[in-house]
């Protein structure tokens, strides 16, 4: 990985570009010209399950045979590496490019956390630092020829999630939202970030829609529901879908595996299944839309 975490290169924090990151756009450019569809999955809350959805999308689309990358940049609170039980830091090829852990054959990951000697230590980086890591895990990373590129975020619209849509322009925004308001409420600044800054969206994905009860398989809504869909109508969005709230999916992230991945059938795997295929859909839509247009 290049040197550049003093802080001071500005990581494109306006000014006048530097030679130096000038090679950095070209490569950033390079690698992400090789990959077809990159996806920004992002909440305007903590907790609401985005990284959840990011590795059991990434997870359900490797096992349809795409080729998939998944980036973590949620520095403070990377929840990728738990989620899939991956731990360490990252190896580095001969030239200098960093390459990603293996989850399996076709499911490539990179996490903040492997840049931490001990993962349980506070970060205490600003912008400028956060804003050169993103774009090195963009440029020095041998992510090769991919179908799907997921970027996990951290919630809100911080450096984090401004750096993502400034290095990736293309890359396609899925909001997750939990039914309740105090979610809905921080979602909606979220949309309105997203398009000041004329990022695309995809849609919106309503996470913890009711519970079904696993003894008299009654659905619960425990924290409402329907509150992801009225909102992508308010806002002209397309709803991806909802996730129901299963303890499956709980289990599932304490031993590492995406619940998309367990031999146990599940109201949650079918969910995050099903959400991956509608995604997908999307994303090919808006490709051929988008082609359409520059034509
Ligand atoms: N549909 C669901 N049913 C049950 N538990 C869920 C569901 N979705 C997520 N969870 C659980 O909720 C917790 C938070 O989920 P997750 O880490 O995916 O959220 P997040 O939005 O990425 O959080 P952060 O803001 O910390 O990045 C985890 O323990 C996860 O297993």
């Amino acid at each position: 990985m290049s040197e550049c975490s003093s802080g001071s290169c500005g990581g494109g924090s306006g000014g006048k570009p530097s030679a130096k990151m000038k090679i950095q756009d070209e490569m950033i450019k390079s690698t992400l010209e090789k990959i077809k569809y990159k996806l920004f999955i992002m909440s305007g809350k903590g907790g609401v399950g985005k990284s959840s959805v990011s590795v059991n999308v990434a997870a359900a689309l490797a096992a349809e045979g795409y080729k998939v990358g998944l980036l973590d940049v949620d520095i403070h609170g990377p929840s990728v590496p738990t989620l899939l039980g991956i731990s360490g830091t990252l190896d580095i090829d001969r030239g200098s490019l960093i390459i990603p852990k293996e989850y399996n054959e076709n499911l490539h990951v990179v996490s903040m956390e492997s840049l931490l000697k001990d993962p349980d230590q506070a970060v205490l980086w600003r912008g400028p630092m956060k804003t050169s890591a993103i774009r090195q895990f963009i440029s020095d990373v041998q992510w090769g020829e991919l179908d799907f590129l997921v970027v996990d975020s951290p919630p809100g619209t911080g450096d984090e999630p401004m750096t993502v849509l400034k290095t990736i322009p293309d890359a396609l925004s899925v909001v997750v939202t939990t039914p309740q308001e105090v979610s809905l409420s921080d979602v909606r600044k979220s949309i309105n970030f997203l398009q000041y800054a004329k990022a695309p969206i995809l849609g919106v994905v309503e996470n913890m829609s009711g519970l079904v009860c696993p003894h008299c398989h009654q659905a619960i809504d425990l924290f409402k529901k329907g509150g992801g869909k009225d909102l992508a109508e308010k806002y002209g969005l397309d709803f991806l879908g909802a996730i129901p709230l299963d303890p499956a999916t709980v289990v599932a992230g304490d031993l590492g595996v995406p619940v998309v991945l367990l031999e146990e059938d599940s109201f949650a795997k079918r969910a995050f299944t099903e959400l991956a295929g509608t995604i997908a859909a999307a994303a090919q839509s808006s490709l051929e839309a988008a082609s359409t247009t520059n034509t």
